[in-house]
């Protein structure tokens, strides 16, 4: 009351749901598995529980309707309707079930019990960290999420280590994207400017309070690629003031961290300050890095048909991929 209202949330937010809110409690059908929480955001918990029917593990993401004093159920209902949009894709969380009480919203989520990729992209030990062929696999997997939300015009925002899960990490899993929460969708009328996503993942155009665009979410992918073969987040400063810094002048080494050419290749085609000259979802998977290395090759094809000849980076030439972006 006497508040006002802006009269248009803000942009890109989706509004309609299929599935349907439970208000009987929550408790009646989970049990919640105590002890410390999976994940915590300044406005939910995530926390593991067990359907009572069935037995199967879930994460439950509890979301407080109101946030400094705002109401934000338009903010959860978006992030429901897009992962039942994201339902199509195995690389994107599934949503199972949503309760609503009082003071938050519960959406009952696949459990991933692999965790975050991120423990893994800065574990110091051999046996955990990952190797180069694990990244090039765990990378393409992330690629198809996003080009499956690209095509449907979403953007995700906030990709980075902590949002990329685990079916399992040991044996290496399959990845889960997570966590839609800062996504938005982008069409070509409405302009989208909005400060969001964490520092050391922000794209360039963020800070200069520019458009934002599914470029936006590959420059984040970049920085990614460079977190999970070398453990070092490139542009991170001793504080937000340097982080930004650092992103805006493009700051970025990659000598000390002995990465191979095609990898290094791959991620400047995403760490470019220009959204319109970085490479898309779509063209990143036909880079010479992430195309099966010659012994998976060999591996896959029977004895007589032909062997590649050139390196990857010829015939990715030939075949006019996005490592030719260069
Ligand atoms: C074993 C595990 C360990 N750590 C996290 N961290 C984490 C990261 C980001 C978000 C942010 C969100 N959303 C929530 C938790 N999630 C786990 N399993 C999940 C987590 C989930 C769904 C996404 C919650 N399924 N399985």
């Amino acid at each position: 009351p006497g508040q006002t209202r802006s009269a248009r949330g803000p942009g890109g937010l989706l509004s309609e749901i299929q599935t349907p809110i439970r208000t009987e409690p929550f408790t009646d059908h989970y049990t919640i598995i105590p002890g410390r929480e999976l994940g915590r955001g300044k406005f939910a918990v995530v926390r593991k529980c067990v359907e009572k029917l069935t037995g199967h593990e879930f994460a439950a993401k509890f979301m407080r309707k109101r946030r400094k004093g705002q109401d934000c159920r338009t903010e959860i209902i978006h992030e429901i309707a897009v992962l039942e949009l994201a339902t199509a894709s195995a690389r994107v969380v599934n949503l199972h079930r949503v309760y609503e009480m009082a003071s938050e919203m519960v959406l009952v989520l696949e459990f991933a019990a692999g965790g975050e990729i991120f423990n893994q992209c800065v574990s110091e030990r051999d046996d955990e960290a990952f190797t180069e062929e694990d990244v090039k696999r765990l990378m393409r997997q992330i690629l198809e999420g996003v080009t499956f939300l690209h095509r449907h015009n979403v953007v995700h925002l906030d990709l980075k280590p902590q949002n990329i899960l685990l079916t399992s990490s040991s044996p290496l899993g399959d990845i889960k994207i997570v966590d839609f929460g800062l996504s938005r969708m982008v069409s070509s009328h409405q302009e989208l400017r909005e400060i969001m996503g964490t520092p050391e993942y922000v794209a360039p155009e963020i800070l200069n309070y520019e458009p934002i665009s599914t470029a936006t979410d590959m420059w984040s992918i970049g920085v990614l690629a460079y977190v999970m073969l070398t453990g070092v987040s490139p542009f991170l400063g001793d504080d937000k003031q340097e982080t930004f810094l650092n992103i805006s002048q493009l700051n970025v080494s990659y000598g000390e961290e002995e990465l191979d050419r095609a990898a290094v290749a791959f991620i400047q085609t995403l760490l470019r300050k220009q959204p319109h000259e970085r490479a898309t979802a779509e063209q990143c998977l036909q880079h010479a890095w992430l195309q099966p290395s010659l012994q998976e090759e060999q591996e896959e094809d029977s004895p007589e048909s032909p062997s590649s000849t050139g390196t990857p980076e010829q015939e990715d030439e030939e075949q006019g991929g996005a490592g030719s972006l260069v």
